[in-house]
């Protein structure tokens, strides 16, 4: 069911309820994967897109936390769902973030890259409830570690080896999940993010990328986390 729309911005399967769990995507194809794996399962789960990359995911979910609010049945959840590149496992593969750190959100200095907390600034990173990633983990047999949020895909062996170096844990990189956990951040929800991967992280080969597949274990994978996400955001 079509809840609310706007240009970009479609809300599905949703009911008012006390507990509600706002899943963003960046684009369509991912929405509607994710949409068909938690069709089947408990109600109080919308799925919307929000555009490619951090600064469309904030501004999206932070339209779609705020129209809840207002209409008052606020999300008490927000997931950063989708395909991610991968820096060991295979596409298909799920992964959770246990941290979702902005890669390059900072400053170059000739001593290296800085980060913009280093700066005196913000944040760069958000930690999704333990309780949470150890659930939707054990739910989707998911690869748990940190999630790279980046404004440029990787496309150089050397660029994924710094990223790793600089990120040890790191199991995937994505696009917009720093931007839905700083808006999730500013109104006080708790935010996850759970992927499935469609590319190796490394040299640009757009041609390898298993998109079909990623999706289909994306809605296999949230088949699986409806029920955790729907209990979850109700404790
Ligand atoms: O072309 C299609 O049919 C299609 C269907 C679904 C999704 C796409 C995308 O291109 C989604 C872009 C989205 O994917 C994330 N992503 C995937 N791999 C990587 C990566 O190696 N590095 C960074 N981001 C990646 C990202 O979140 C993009 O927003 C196409």
């Amino acid at each position: 069911m079509v809840v609310q729309a706007q240009e970009g911005l479609r809300l599905l399967t949703g009911t008012a309820g006390a507990h509600r769990v706002l899943i963003a995507t960046a684009v369509p194809a991912e929405r509607d994967a994710v949409a068909r794996g938690v069709s089947a399962g408990p109600p109080g789960i919308d799925v919307v897109a929000v555009g490619v990359g951090p600064a469309a995911a904030a501004a999206g979910t932070a339209t779609a936390l705020t129209r809840a609010e207002l209409a008052g049945h606020p999300y008490t959840l927000v997931v950063s769902a989708g395909i991610a590149g991968g820096f060991a496992a295979p596409p298909g593969t799920p992964i959770v973030a246990d941290t979702i750190t902005a890669a390059d959100l900072g400053a170059e200095t000739p001593d290296g890259f800085v980060p913009v907390t280093d700066l005196g600034f913000g944040a760069v990173t958000h930690h999704p409830p333990e309780a949470l990633v150890r659930d939707l983990a054990a739910a989707t047999s998911a690869t748990v570690g940190t999630l790279l949020t980046v404004s440029t895909v990787t496309g150089t062996a050397s660029r994924a080896a710094l990223l790793a170096q600089r990120h040890p844990g790191v199991v995937g990189e994505a696009m917009e999940g720093f931007g839905v956990a700083e808006a999730a951040a500013s109104h006080g929800v708790p935010a996850a993010e759970l992927r499935t991967v469609s590319n190796a992280v490394g040299p640009r080969d757009r041609a390898a990328w298993r998109i079909g597949d990623a999706l289909a274990a994306l809605t296999e994978v949230f088949g699986k986390a409806a029920p955790v996400l729907t209990r979850w955001s109700s404790t």
